[in-house]
Formats: C-alpha cells, sequence, structure tokens
C-alpha cells in the first residue's frame, strides 16, 4: 500500500494537518507513526485505514480486509459485546457462526469472556477497550491500524494484543499503529514514521530496553545551553511515585488539585472531575527513561508538554 503526495484538511477551509505525504506501507510489515500531541497522526491513521479519503493525492494498494481501532471508541451502544462483536464479524463478511465463534475466542483471549453478555454501555472503560481491539482482529485483517488501542487494557489484554500484532504480521499484513509507550514493540518495528508540520517522514527506529530503564547518555558540554525541561502530568490513584526515578524528576501536584499542605511528591487528592494529577517535571534528555518508567509501573499519562507550555 502506497500513500502519494496525500494531503487531508479538516473541513473545507480548515488548516492543512498533512500535506505531500508520501510513505510505503509493505505487506508483512509493523510500522509505527510517531511524533508529538497535536501533529495529525490520528488524521494519517485515518485516511490510511479509509475512515477519511485524503482530501489531495492518491492511496494505492490498501488491502480489501481493513481494521481500524480508533483513538475513542463509542462505547453507548445498543448491542451485548458479544452480539456487537457478531455484527461488526458480518460487516466484516464473516458468516454468523464463525462470528460468533470468533468472538468468543477474542474475549477470551483479552481476559473478557465474562463480560460477553453485559450490555456495551454498562462495560467498564478497560473491557470496553478490549470489544474494541477484539472487533479489529475478528476476520484476519490484512491491514491492521491500531490508535493507541493498548490505552486502557491490563498488562494481560496489552500482552495479548502484541501477541495477536506479531501473529498478524507473521501471516502477512501490515500493521500501522500509535503508542505513547516507547517500548512499544520496540526493536520489532520495520519503521518508524514521525508526523511533523504536517509533513511524514521516517525515522530511526529506536531501540528501547524492555524491562528496564535506559538513561539517555549526558553530553551538554559546560557552558552550553542548559537542557530544555519537559512536563508530564500523571495519575495513579493515592499510590505514591516509584523511587528512583530516570532523571530525578521535580514532581508536585497540580494546582488546580494541590491541597495547601500536601507534599510535593504526593499526588493531590482525588477530585470531583477525576483523577489526582502529579506534574513531573525532567530535563528532555530523561524524558524517554522517565516515560517508560512510569508506565511500567502503571501511571496513566494525561500530557506531554515542554515546561511553560502544555501541548
Ligand atoms: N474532526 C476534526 N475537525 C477539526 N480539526 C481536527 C479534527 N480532528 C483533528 N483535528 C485537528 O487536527 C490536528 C491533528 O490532530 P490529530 O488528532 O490527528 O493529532 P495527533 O497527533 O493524533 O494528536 P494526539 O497525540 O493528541 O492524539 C489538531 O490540530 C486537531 O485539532
Amino acid at each position: 500500500m502506497r500513500l502519494e503526495r496525500v494531503g487531508r484538511r479538516h473541513g473545507l477551509r480548515g488548516p492543512w494537518v498533512l500535506r505531500e505525504v508520501g510513505l510505503d506501507l509493505p505487506a508483512g510489515t509493523l510500522v509505527r507513526i510517531a511524533g508529538t500531541n497535536g501533529t495529525g497522526k490520528s488524521t494519517l491513521l485515518r485516511v490510511v485505514a479509509g475512515v477519511d479519503a485524503p482530501t489531495e493525492g492518491r492511496i494505492t494498494g490498501r488491502p480489501p480486509r481493513t481494521a481500524y481501532v480508533p483513538e475513542r471508541f463509542p462505547v453507548a451502544l445498543p448491542f451485548t459485546a458479544v452480539d456487537y462483536l457478531v455484527h461488526l464479524g458480518r460487516v466484516q463478511g464473516l458468516g454468523r457462526t464463525t462470528a460468533r465463534v470468533r468472538a468468543g475466542e477474542w474475549l477470551e483471549r483479552f481476559g473478557a469472556a465474562e463480560h460477553a453478555r453485559t450490555e456495551m454501555a454498562a462495560l467498564s472503560k478497560g473491557t470496553s477497550q478490549k470489544v474494541a481491539v477484539a472487533q479489529a482482529l475478528l476476520a484476519d485483517p490484512a491491514l491492521l491500524v491500531l490508535d493507541e488501542a493498548w490505552t486502557g487494557l491490563d498488562t494481560g489484554a496489552r500482552a495479548e494484543l502484541d501477541a495477536a500484532v506479531r501473529e498478524r504480521r507473521s501471516a502477512g499484513a501490515t500493521v500501522v499503529f500509535v503508542d505513547h509507550d516507547p517500548r512499544r514493540l520496540a526493536g520489532e518495528q520495520d519503521a518508524v514514521h514521525e508526523v511533523g508540520s504536517g509533513r511524514v517522514r521516517e525515522v530511526p527506529a529506536r531501540s528501547v530496553d524492555t524491562g528496564r530503564w535506559r538513561e539517555a547518555p549526558v553530553s551538554a558540554l559546560p557552558g552550553s545551553e542548559p537542557p530544555p525541561r519537559v512536563r508530564i502530568t500523571v495519575s495513579g490513584g493515592r499510590r505514591p511515585l516509584p523511587a528512583g526515578l530516570p532523571g530525578d524528576p521535580v514532581t508536585a501536584p497540580t494546582p488546580a488539585s494541590a491541597p495547601a499542605s500536601a507534599p510535593a511528591s504526593a499526588p493531590g487528592p482525588e477530585g470531583v472531575d477525576g483523577p489526582a494529577l502529579t506534574v513531573l517535571t525532567v530535563d528532555a534528555r530523561h524524558s524517554d527513561a522517565l516515560l517508560a518508567a512510569l508506565l511500567a509501573d502503571s501511571w496513566h499519562i494525561h500530557h506531554l508538554g515542554s515546561e511553560g507550555v502544555r501541548v
């Protein structure tokens, strides 16, 4: 599959999000789409999946069996989980019996079999995400597009999705994904493409240790500019942050959730509007390792931004 000079804007006069994008997505490859917040990763994935048409340019060779997990999944649907999956399996060309068998198998694999007969609207966010992922895997897609599909899954389901991605690629499918965890399928990607300023360029696939936190080399020269600082906003219930985080981050509760007496390293109180948030500030050189460590400890990442600028 190939994108040629593809551009995409939202609305007739909206600003261009993507312009002159050329991208090869060969069969049997695993491709990561990277880029900072709001640069157009989801826009690109929707165009690749065929959910949105390019405003200009053309796409050739898209496989007929394409599946997509959107960043936000519609949960308020009038189906039970299994009926919803059977319905989508039928839409994807499966017979009713096959669709029902596969729906059951995928719910089982993701640890959600006990919720097969639960109404979609009553599912927890995590189980609903398992259904979102299962629907994409039902019919052995030849193109699988995953937009932050691991977010909200528990550890077992994340590992199952990793395995499912490997299976699809081994079967000759193209898998294109976005994920905020830099360790996601690290070392297994055939290509990484970075979205920025409306363009997409291939960058070297970063190798990130799994299970270990790797510090970036500290190479600032005496007298050079101080490295930029990155702000990471997280929540993790009432647990304290793990000790020995990479980069020795400065931590503080967000101003909105901070009680006057809260110690700087403690999460703020559970607010009525959402989870207690904590902001960590760290040298940009350590931000990837810090993110990896936080994710490994099951902290939820809310925002990433430069110090003084939330993006
Ligand atoms: N339906 C829409 N209508 C108008 N503008 C949109 C729409 N969807 C996205 N945009 C804009 O397009 C730009 C790119 O958004 P997109 O969601 O593709 O970025 P992203 O890199 O996936 O962001 P994030 O990392 O935060 O998910 C943003 O400026 C966003 O506001």
